[in-house]
């Protein structure tokens, strides 16, 4: 039993992180900055020395204008301004790069984690999100993060030490001068201190209500033709616009208190200039202080705007950051189907992404394939077995199987038929590990899954779905994804056999066209999917036949291949045919999450009426067809 079922899903609201407080949004930001400390330290250092740099040339402006005055030789100031002025440009470029190419490396880092945590997910805890959700977290959600993990806390400690350094300079320079303007930095540091929490709530709105666009406009696109043919444009327009006008709004508020905030500290700061200019040249008239002395202390206040927007842009970025911090680590709540695949999305410093991609990617030692020992195969071993199965897709909800006992031998055809809702989907999701039992067991060759890996049984079946999606690519990758190795041989062989050739040789570049919705029919794409399965050669192919009405050569191909496959291997069909259901050596009739019969066709059409009230739908379809 696998009782982890359970286990809390990843929170849509993002209520969690919103009340998390800001202690732990910083521990889970740190997280994804601490592998890389040692360029975080560099950057930082070159930081430092960026801002020494900045503060020391009105230092050296002041010995230029003092030479000047003394009619001194102007060459040695003149060289090292210049110097500060070459090496600042090159340090600044270094640590520009170095600083983008640390973002980049934590956002690819983040977007590897997630997508392996997604891809090793259990199957219907991800089907619980939508996907508009899930991609706005893998792509602006990650580039929120990297700024504020990067350059937002290299800024934030440059901008505090040009800051301090500036004022302690000024202070130097001209003690009476700095008390006239450090009204005009207070006043800036008040207005920022009261605006930037509303600017970064708005932005989180605003980033929230993006996500929500994402998966308005996801589901719209996925949905279109039943948006046009119910007529739903209007409603599918307010759903999207709504978020899109909520966005703007939040936005259009962060801009205006941003607007303020930058007049007010520019006004500020201008004014603080004329004072400083009013007051300095007084001071200078009576002797007090000199030209030069006044002219870098000017150059200093000149200055101050850059270490305060400085200080002001990087708090808004790490307080957007933050909050996208706190909605990627959600991820980390996906329930990961086993243990290896538990990669950690934050807290960088454990081995677990390479431990899941070894079993996701590279396939490692797990994903050998378990095959029937001489000794199972000659007893007769069923290649997949259900030992009294009951199964539930949430814990306390009604069991979608009960007590199912099911055996697939090496050779043949089981066909499921059943009443929608009997629990048929179910077995075969039981049979893919896509869901576990809370009760009973399932067995491979006679083996436990318990003691197989999930790569293992699924390297077992092809499956063939109902709807069958299409997977972002070519046509040849979508044939090859389960079988690289197939042979140019093969895949002809096979495309011949489905009558796929000729249409695959009419699209402008064959089997490397790109697969789109439009440009193969729902048909060709179920023989594509055929072809795949074909060309996988599972030990058991897993085919849930489309309920709606499919075309003729679809119908004849997938019979063929029921046929094909179950002379050297099994097929468990979701049988939604007649002649499907009599090409099967053995049919388990199911009713309300059971197996309430089992036998022949003609055995079932003598014992069970259902079956018959089946079978008589099964007839007038077929016939309407
Ligand atoms: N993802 C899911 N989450 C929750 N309940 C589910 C889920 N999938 C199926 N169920 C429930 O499990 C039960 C069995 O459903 P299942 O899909 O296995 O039936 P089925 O015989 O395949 O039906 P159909 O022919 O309509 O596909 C139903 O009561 C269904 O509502």
């Amino acid at each position: 039993m696998n009782d982890s079922q359970s286990e809390p899903a990843l929170d849509s609201t993002s209520a969690e992180t919103d009340s998390a407080p800001t202690s732990a949004r910083l521990r889970i930001l740190w997280s994804f900055a601490r592998p890389y400390l040692s360029a975080l330290l560099v950057a930082l250092l070159l930081g430092l020395l960026t801002s020494a740099m900045v503060l020391a040339s009105p230092l050296v402006t002041e010995w230029v204008l003092e030479t000047l005055a003394v009619g001194g030789s102007l060459r040695d100031p003149i060289l090292i301004l210049l110097g500060l002025l070459v090496l600042g440009a090159a340090v600044g470029w270094f640590q520009w790069v170095l600083l983008g190419r640390l973002a980049e490396d934590i956002v690819y880092d983040a977007r590897r984690r997630m997508t392996l945590r997604y891809l090793g997910s259990r199957v219907f805890d991800l089907l619980r999100h939508s996907p508009g959700e899930l991609v706005t977290r893998t792509t602006s959600d990650t580039v929120l993060l990297n700024q504020a993990a990067s350059s937002s806390i290299i800024g934030l400690i440059n901008g505090t030490v040009t800051l301090i350094g500036s004022l302690l300079l000024m202070a130097w320079l001209d003690l009476p001068l700095l008390l006239a303007t450090l009204g005009a930095v207070a006043l800036v540091f008040v207005c920022f201190a009261v605006l930037m929490p509303r600017i970064a709530k708005a932005e989180e709105k605003a980033q929230a209500a993006l996500a929500g666009l994402g998966t308005e406009v996801e589901g719209t696109v996925r949905a279109v033709k039943t948006v046009k043919s119910s007529s739903a444009e209007s409603a599918r327009y307010d759903a999207v616009m709504i978020h899109a006008a909520e966005s703007r709004r939040q936005s259009m508020k962060s801009v205006r208190t941003q607007a303020a905030a930058w007049t007010i500290s520019g006004g500020a700061m201008d004014l603080a200039i004329i004072v400083v200019l009013g007051f300095g040249a007084y001071r200078v008239s009576l002797g007090e202080m000199g030209v030069p002395t006044l002219v870098a202390f000017l150059l200093y206040v000149w200055g101050l705007m850059g270490p305060m927007m400085e200080l002001t842009q990087n708090l808004t970025t790490l307080q957007s950051g933050l909050a996208a911090a706190g909605r990627i680590a959600q991820i980390e709540k996906l329930p990961a189907e086993d243990s290896a695949l538990e990669v950690t999305v934050t807290g960088q410093a454990d081995d677990s992404l390479r431990r899941a991609e070894e079993r996701l990617v590279v396939g490692g030692p797990s994903a050998t394939p378990v095959g029937a020992t001489q000794h199972e195969a000659a007893s007769g071993t069923p290649v997949v077995e259900l030992r009294d199965v009951t199964a539930r897709y949430a814990e306390g909800a009604e069991p979608a199987v009960v007590g199912i006992d099911l055996q697939v031998p090496r050779r043949g055809h089981v066909a499921l038929v059943g009443s929608s809702g009997a629990g048929k989907t179910t077995v075969l999701n039981l049979m893919l590990r896509f869901l576990e039992p809370a009760n009973g067991q399932l067995r491979l060759h006679g083996m436990p899954y318990e003691q197989l890996t999930h790569a293992q049984v699924r390297r077992a079946f092809a499956y063939v779905e109902q709807e069958t999606p299409v997977v972002p690519g070519t046509i040849r990758q979508n044939l090859l994804f389960t079988n690289p190795q197939a042979s140019a041989e093969d895949i002809e062989a096979v495309l011949e056999r489905l009558q796929l050739a000729q249409k695959i040789q009419s699209l402008p570049d064959g089997l490397d066209t790109p697969l789109t919705e439009t440009n193969v029919s729902g048909g060709q794409r179920q023989r594509i999917a055929l072809a795949r399965a074909l060309l996988a050669r599972p030990e058991v192919l897993l085919l849930d036949e489309a309920t709606a009405q499919v075309d003729g050569i679809t119908e004849a191909a997938i019979q063929q291949t029921i046929a094909e496959v179950a002379t050297v291997g099994a097929v468990v069909t979701i049988a939604h045919r007649l002649s499907t259901v009599l090409d099967a050596d053995e049919i388990l009739l199911m009713d309300g999450g059971q197996i309430v019969d089992r036998g022949s066709h003609v055995d079932l059409m003598g014992s069970s009426g259902l079956y018959r009230e089946l079978v008589a739908a099964l007839r007038i379809e077929t016939q309407a067809r």
